[in-house]
């Protein structure tokens, strides 16, 4: 059988399942055989991939997350796009089967389909339903709005049902990227980056410094604990232990959630928003990684084999497998279609949360998602200026005019590289 090398960044029950999913298209056919290879997190394998690339040891297929699309679509020699491939081995591929939030985070301006959707998420609200009765709050009424996520977040530390309200993964992703799409205010210019290279940040406007500087007062309150940077690993263990009674997180946490919180209740709810600002709540926007193929395989045969495990991969039973148990968006119409037809949704409550959330408005300018280059790094100076907040050493308006600042340096190398 002809190999194909996929390098990804599911770990722990997602990598687990990754296995399964790969083992069944082996199974399915004899003609490939799919090697999946765990490469660490999302920033990980793309930086193995680049290096890969560069000594000629490239995977055929390399899982990328959002906010590298715009690196990717960059590197134009290095990528073979997905529309294209489809085409030229012959594969059926129609773009209009996956959700409009996920196709239009990953066509270019010709509409055309760069990447393969695999893993789409949305961050969503966790929160522990005992610690709420404990609390005396009502454990079926998880908090709208971020005045009753501080005022639920005062009870229980208050009345010593938990040690802290709340907790977030993705400083970053969660409580800035999403953030600013829920409440409809913009990141950047020409539309988050989706209009050109020559796109510039702005996430330092008075609704995100508001929220900042209410995440550090609520630190210091203790009604918040800071998990850690980049995906906030923190976040996870302190909802489990039942530190935190509530925790922001990836849809993509539901798989862990189900396996470790096990002594209590888990009710789910959308992302609190301020109501006082206009237009709130927008919708959100997806996160997870899609598939990128790597050009320079010396085998055709290896394209044909990604091309036909592309194809397993987005039908409506893998998809819809995939999805319910990983907490991942259902990508495909089908594949969210064939869970209703299950009963899944009914008989697991708050499995549409997220579902919800991106589809809750159509999109704006603000909130069909980013598209900037260097965002990788981008992203580091977020969690780095944060950090700066929480330790006293910026406010929450000076912390993200550096964002802006330091990260507009970088918008502008990356135009000069890539024009
Ligand atoms: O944990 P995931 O896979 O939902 O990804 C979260 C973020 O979108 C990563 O950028």
């Amino acid at each position: 059988a002809t190999q194909v090398q996929w390098w990804h960044a599911m770990g722990g029950e997602l990598g687990k399942k990754v296995d399964e999913i790969v083992a069944g298209y082996n199974a399915s056919q004899d003609e490939y055989e799919v090697v999946a290879s765990y490469k660490g997190g999302y920033a990980d394998t793309m930086n193995s991939a680049i290096a890969a690339f560069r000594a000629g040891q490239q995977p055929a297929i390399v899982q990328v997350y959002e906010v590298g699309t715009g690196t990717m679509m960059a590197a134009k020699g290095a990528i073979y796009p997905v529309y294209q491939l489809m085409k030229e081995t012959g594969e059926d591929f129609d773009p209009n089967a996956f959700l409009p939030a996920v196709v239009g985070y990953y066509t270019d301006t010709d509409g055309n389909m760069l990447s393969m959707p695999f893993n789409s998420s949305t961050p969503i609200l966790y929160y522990n339903k005992d610690v709420f009765e404990k609390a005396g709050l009502d454990p079926n009424t998880p908090p709208k709005t971020w005045a009753e996520m501080e005022e639920f977040s005062k009870k229980i530390v208050d009345s010593g049902a938990a040690d802290c309200g709340f907790t977030t993964g993705w400083v970053s992703w969660i409580q800035t990227e999403n953030f600013s799409a829920w409440h409809n205010v913009p990141l950047g210019t020409e539309e988050n980056g989706f209009g050109g290279l020559d796109a510039r940040l702005t996430m330092n406007g008075p609704v995100q410094a508001k929220h900042w500087g209410n995440m550090k007062k609520w630190a210091d309150e203790g009604l918040y604990k800071y998990a850690g940077p980049v995906g906030g690993d923190d976040a996870q263990p302190l909802f489990y232990a039942q530190t935190c009674a509530m925790m922001m997180n990836s849809s993509a946490s539901r798989a862990g959630v189900m396996a470790n919180a096990k002594d209590f209740d888990v009710g789910f709810g959308m992302l609190p928003y301020y109501d006082d600002v206009d237009g709130a709540p927008q919708n959100s926007i997806i996160g997870g990684a899609t598939l990128w193929v790597l050009q320079g395989q010396k085998d055709n045969a290896v394209y044909e084999g990604v091309a036909d495990f592309f194809s397993y991969l987005s039908s409506p039973e893998v998809q819809a497998d995939w999805h319910q148990f990983s907490g991942y968006l259902p990508i495909t119409n089908a594949a969210y279609e064939l869970g209703q037809e299950q009963g899944y949704y009914e008989a697991n409550p708050g499995a549409d949360v997220g579902i919800k959330e991106i589809t809750l408005n159509p999109p704006t300018a603000n909130s069909k998602g980013l598209r900037f280059g260097n965002y990788v790094q981008i992203r580091n100076i977020i969690d780095d200026e944060f950090e700066a907040m929480l330790n006293n050493k910026k406010d929450a308006q000076g912390a993200l005019d550096s964002v802006v600042s330091r990260g507009n340096e970088l918008l502008v190398e990356f135009q000069a590289a890539n024009q």
